[in-house]
């Protein structure tokens, strides 16, 4: 483990109360937990979505710790035959466990079959021997709670969806509160953290814990080099500059996005795939990493026609407003 993951797993919420921001979801979360607790029974399975980086792996580990039981991690992508998930779920998982599925919108077809009647009826079929002489065997499951965590909400099978009592959606956290974060986090690392540089940090992380954790890294990186005992909001400022993150935290690649769509594309309407090829970015990063903070600050819209720039997004650029300058249109 290197120095930046252990001090990331010591920083790490454990419970609730400890989480920052997502009070809505907090709220209802509380109330099922404490529930659950009270009746001594598992927890109905969860699935949680929202941009990377937001707290979804985190918050998996804090649901497992308030019920007080043990947490299995796995991910979509490594349950690929029945047999793996029969492994899964016979191995280990005891009453009231918690089963985190990452990236569950990968799971493999068959497996995702299989786990229907687990997740629903606390069993699984397991065929044994083939052709006409295969036999299934029902094998019975200790109640467990299914959590699953996906990016892509769009991608999950509904009836898959329909297995899930709680479907929950994170939220880009406010500047301040990745800032109440930093400055909890750097009262644990035991450095100085000024208050205005915290929200310097926070109004420029996308919104995104993961994001604003870094940041804080490589701010501090800057001020201890120049020799300063504490991270002021001017060294702060300049650390954020030098790493090419501007007021509203959009960095270089987020700057082509745009940019390509208002000088290349007139502003849109215009495909995915072709804004994609244009700035040489797969679709799917656009779609799941760039344009959700774009569309949050309302720079982008996304229409049946296409992505298009708003107002704002010319405004932010220093341009002037409109869909006419089409420099480089064909
Ligand atoms: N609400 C929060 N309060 C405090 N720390 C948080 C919060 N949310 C996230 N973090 C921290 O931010 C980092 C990223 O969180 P996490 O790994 O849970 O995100 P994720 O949603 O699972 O991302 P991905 O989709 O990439 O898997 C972790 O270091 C985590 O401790
Ligand atoms: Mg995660």
């Amino acid at each position: 483990m290197t120095g930046t993951e252990s001090n990331d797993a010591a920083l790490r919420p454990r419970s609730l109360t400890e989480y920052v921001g997502q009070a809505k979801l907090k709220d209802k979360l509380g109330v099922y937990l404490q529930a659950a607790r009270g009746r001594g029974e598992a927890l109905d399975h969860t699935l949680l979505f929202g941009p990377p980086g937001l707290g979804k792996t985190t918050l998996a580990h804090i649901i497992a710790y308030e019920l007080g039981v043990n947490i299995r991690v796995t991910s979509g992508p490594a349950i690929e035959k029945p047999g793996d998930l029969a492994a899964i779920l016979t191995n280990s998982l005891e009453e009231g466990d918690v089963l985190f599925i990452d990236e569950i919108h990968r799971l493999g077809r068959v497996a995702e079959e299989h786990l229907y009647p687990a997740m629903e009826d606390f069993k699984l079929d397991i065929v044994l021997g083939q052709g006409p002489a295969a036999r299934t065997i029902e094998l019975p499951l200790p109640r467990f709670t299914l959590v699953g965590a996906t990016t892509r909400p769009g991608l999950i099978t509904a009836p898959m969806r329909s297995r899930f009592g709680i479907i929950e959606h994170l939220e880009y956290y406010t500047a301040e509160e990745i800032a109440q974060n930093l400055l909890r986090d750097a009262r644990l690392l035991g450095f100085d953290l000024d208050e205005a540089a915290a929200l310097e940090i926070g109004g420029r992380s996308r919104g995104t814990m993961r994001i604003a954790k870094r940041l804080l890294r490589r701010v501090r990186d800057f001020t201890e080099v120049a020799g300063e005992p504490c991270i002021s909001l001017e060294r702060a400022h300049d650390a954020l500059d030098k790493l090419g993150l501007d007021s509203a935290g959009l960095d270089d690649r987020d700057k082509k996005y745009l940019e390509t769509l208002i000088h290349r594309f007139a502003g849109g309407p215009v495909g995915l795939d072709t804004l994609a090829t244009a700035i040489s970015e797969d679709a799917l990063t656009l779609e799941d990493v760039y344009e959700p903070f774009l569309i949050q600050l309302g720079f982008i819209k996304r229409t049946p026609r296409g992505r298009v720039a708003t107002a704002h997004a010319y405004d932010h650029l220093g341009l002037p407003p409109g869909n006419d300058l089409g420099f480089y249109v064909n």
